[in-house]
């Protein structure tokens, strides 16, 4: 048996849409203003990628582009007078940041209902709580594409691989809010491939090329690649080896083409959510409130974007 395809690029395509209609709905535009420090060529992208995206979707945004050498007070007083501005809903700094600032202090210093990275300790804490706010994105789109799919995740056992702040911890949080029995596996678990081939459903996040093979599987499996590696050939390629573990999985998501585009697309419902939430519109449905896996959830997760008025 092939695994099927899960397809990311149609999946955030049509999530994209769903909130473009829910913005153009709204008496204001939301607005997201994304700060890029340095040119870092794949942030560059990235960035371009978001806004391009976010304008699409009839957001005002805006990228705030800084050089390499920004001073931190420089970076954290550009967040201080985002936080100050009204029109303002939304503030993402790309990271990675060039080593000279400290990147906790950069996330701690953004206006929490602002976060629509979901990486300030608030939203963190209220995620690990079981309570969540602004959810990061690329999780956030994982529990999309685990609904497309038709993953039962309820019950199932969740294998995480990577315990990154940004991936694998929220991941796990959010896999456990939605009742799955959840694992974080890392560099030091012992017999990584047995606890991976325990799992029913298994997210791959340690940004190791092709790291995960057809025996790390469990037959039948959903397997989500979040990894994201360029090989020295230039190739795009996942933690996951994509052509060994199709015979195995269940469903599969490939790289590119998978996870990443609904990172860029969970970053619009968080800014439409941060809007709504700002502007004091009614939260109610959502392009995720749909979304049955997470009716456990409901309400908190992902965007209880303002209805239309
Ligand atoms: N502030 C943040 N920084 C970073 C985040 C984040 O969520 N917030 N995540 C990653 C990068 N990232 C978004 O910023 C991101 C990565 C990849 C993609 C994507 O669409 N990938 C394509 C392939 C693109 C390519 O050719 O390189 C795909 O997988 O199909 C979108 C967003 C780190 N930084």
């Amino acid at each position: 048996m092939t695994a099927r395809i899960i397809d990311g690029k149609a999946i955030a395509a049509a999530l994209r849409e769903t909130i473009a209609t829910r913005i153009a709905a709204q008496p204001y535009r939301p607005g997201l203003a994304v700060i890029l420090v340095g040119e870092d060529a794949a942030s560059t992208v990235y960035v371009r990628n978001k806004d391009r995206a976010a304008k699409a979707a009839g957001l005002n945004a805006s990228t705030i582009r800084l050089p390499a050498e920004t001073s931190q007070a420089s970076l954290l007083a550009t967040i201080q007078s985002l936080n100050d501005d009204p029109d303002i809903d939304g503030i993402l700094v790309q990271l990675p940041l060039p080593p000279h600032i400290a990147t906790d202090a950069i996330i701690r210093a953004i206006d929490p209902a602002k976060d629509v990275d979901g990486f300030h300790p608030d939203n963190v804490a209220a995620l690990a709580l079981g309570a969540p706010s602004l959810v990061p994105c690329t999780p956030s789109g994982v529990m999309h594409l685990l609904h497309a799919a038709g993953t039962n995740i309820s019950g199932a056992r969740a294998v995480v691989l990577g315990r990154s702040n940004i991936v694998g911890r929220p991941m796990a949080a959010l896999l456990l809010a939605a009742d799955a029995t959840t694992t974080i596996a890392h560099s030091r678990t012992a017999n990584l491939p047995d606890e991976c081939r325990r799992a029913d459903i298994l997210i791959a996040a340690v940004g190791r090329a092709n790291m995960v093979t057809a025996d790390w599987i469990n037959p039948g499996a959903t397997i989500i690649d979040v990894g994201i590696n360029r090989t020295p050939d230039g190739t795009l390629t996942g933690d996951v080896d994509f052509a060994a573990a199709l015979p195995t999985a269940g469903a599969i998501t490939p790289v590119p083409g998978g996870v990443g585009p609904m990172t860029i697309a969970c970053l619009l419902d968080n800014t439409l959510l941060a809007a709504g939430r700002r502007r004091g519109s009614k939260a109610g449905g959502s392009s995720s409130g749909a979304i049955p896996a997470m009716k456990s959830i409901a309400g908190t997760f992902g965007s209880s974007a303002p209805e239309p008025r």
